[in-house]
C-alpha cells in the first residue's frame, strides 16, 4: 500500500540511519541572507533508498551536506547512526564521515594512478583497516554485487563511466557505512550505463542491507528509490513512501 506522509516518515519502521530536527542553514547575512533549509525534520529509515528530489535552488543539496556532516547548520539537530553531529568540531567530523558515512559524487572522483581495486581498498586503508577476515568477506561481496570482479587491476581510464561509478560505489560501500550519500550519481551518465548503476544502488539496499540517500532531478533515477522526499523552498513538502509515479508527478507539480 501507498502512502504519503510530511516529513518525518512514519514511525515503526525500524532503526533510523539519519534522523534531522529543526534544521535550518542560512548562507550569507543581512540582506544577502538565503535560507536553503527553513526548518527540516526527516527521518531516514535503515535499509532503505531514499530519494531526494525537488527544484533547482530548493535545498537538496544543502540538507544531503547537512545530514552527511560536510556543512554545519545554522540551527537544529543531526543524528547519524545514533550520534548527535552537533558540537563535532572538523576533526571529529572527518573521523565520523570516514567511519560511518559514505559518498557516491556526479564526478566520479577516483584517483586516476590507483587500480580500480586500489580505490575501492582506499577507505580500509585510510581507516588503518587490513583487507582481511570480515573486512576481505566485505570488500569481495561488494565487488561481487557491483559485478567489478574482472576489473580490479584496470585503472578508472580505462573503464567506462559506468564501471567508474560502480568502482566509485564500492569504494563507497566497502567500509559498511550507516548511510550512503549518493549526489546526482547518474548526471555524468549515457541512459543505459544509469539504468546499470541505478540497479546496482539498489541492490546494495536488498541484498547488503545498505542504506542509501540519493538526490536527483530525474523521475527515471527516483523511480529506482523505495521513497522519495520531495524538498521545495528548503522546506519538506512530503515524505512519500513507496509512491506511485502519477502519486510521484502529482507531488513534484504541486498539485498533493
Ligand atoms: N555557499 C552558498 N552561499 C550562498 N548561497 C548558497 C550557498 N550554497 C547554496 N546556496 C543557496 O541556497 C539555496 C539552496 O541551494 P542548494 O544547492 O541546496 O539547492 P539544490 O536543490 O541542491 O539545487 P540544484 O538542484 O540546482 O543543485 C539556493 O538558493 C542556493 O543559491
Amino acid at each position: 500500500m501507498t502512502t504519503s506522509t510530511l516529513s518525518p516518515a512514519p514511525s515503526g519502521r525500524g532503526t533510523l540511519a539519519a534522523s534531522a530536527r529543526g534544521l535550518t542553514r542560512v548562507h550569507g547575512r543581512g540582506d544577502a541572507a538565503v535560507h536553503a533549509l527553513r526548518g527540516v525534520d526527516l527521518d531516514l529509515p535503515a535499509g532503505r533508498f531514499t530519494a531526494v528530489m525537488g527544484p533547482s535552488g530548493s535545498g537538496k543539496s544543502t540538507l544531503m551536506h547537512c545530514l552527511a556532516g560536510l556543512d554545519v547548520p545554522t540551527s537544529g539537530t543531526v543524528e547519524v547512526a545514533g550520534r548527535a553531529l552537533e558540537g563535532m568540531d572538523d576533526t571529529e567530523l572527518t573521523l565520523f564521515r570516514r567511519d560511518h558515512v559514505g559518498f557516491v559524487f556526479q564526478a566520479f572522483n577516483l584517483l586516476p594512478m590507483l587500480t580500480a581495486g586500489q580505490n575501492i581498498a582506499l577507505p580500509l586503508e585510510l581507516a588503518g583497516r587490513k583487507v582481511t577476515g570480515a573486512a576481505r568477506e566485505r570488500h569481495d561481496l561488494v565487488v561481487d554485487v557491483l559485478g567489478l570482479r574482472d576489473r580490479l587491476g584496470h585503472r578508472p581510464a580505462e573503464l567506462s563511466g559506468g564501471q567508474q561509478q560502480r568502482v566509485a560505489i564500492a569504494r563507497a560501500l566497502v567500509a559498511e557505512p550507516a548511510i550512503v550519500f549518493a549526489d546526482e550519481p547518474t548526471g555524468n551518465l549515457d541512459s543505459a550505463a544509469s539504468a546499470e548503476v541505478l540497479g546496482f544502488l539498489r541492490r546494495s539496499v536488498r541484498e547488503l542491507g545498505q542504506t542509501v540517500v540519493m538526490v536527483t532531478h530525474e523521475l527515471d533515477a527516483a523511480a529506482y528509490a523505495d521513497d522519495v522526499v520531495v524538498i521545495a523552498d528548503g522546506a519538506i513538502r512530503a515524505h512519500l513512501v513507496e509512491p506511485s509515479t502519477d502519486e510521484l508527478v502529482a507531488t513534484l507539480r504541486g498539485e498533493r
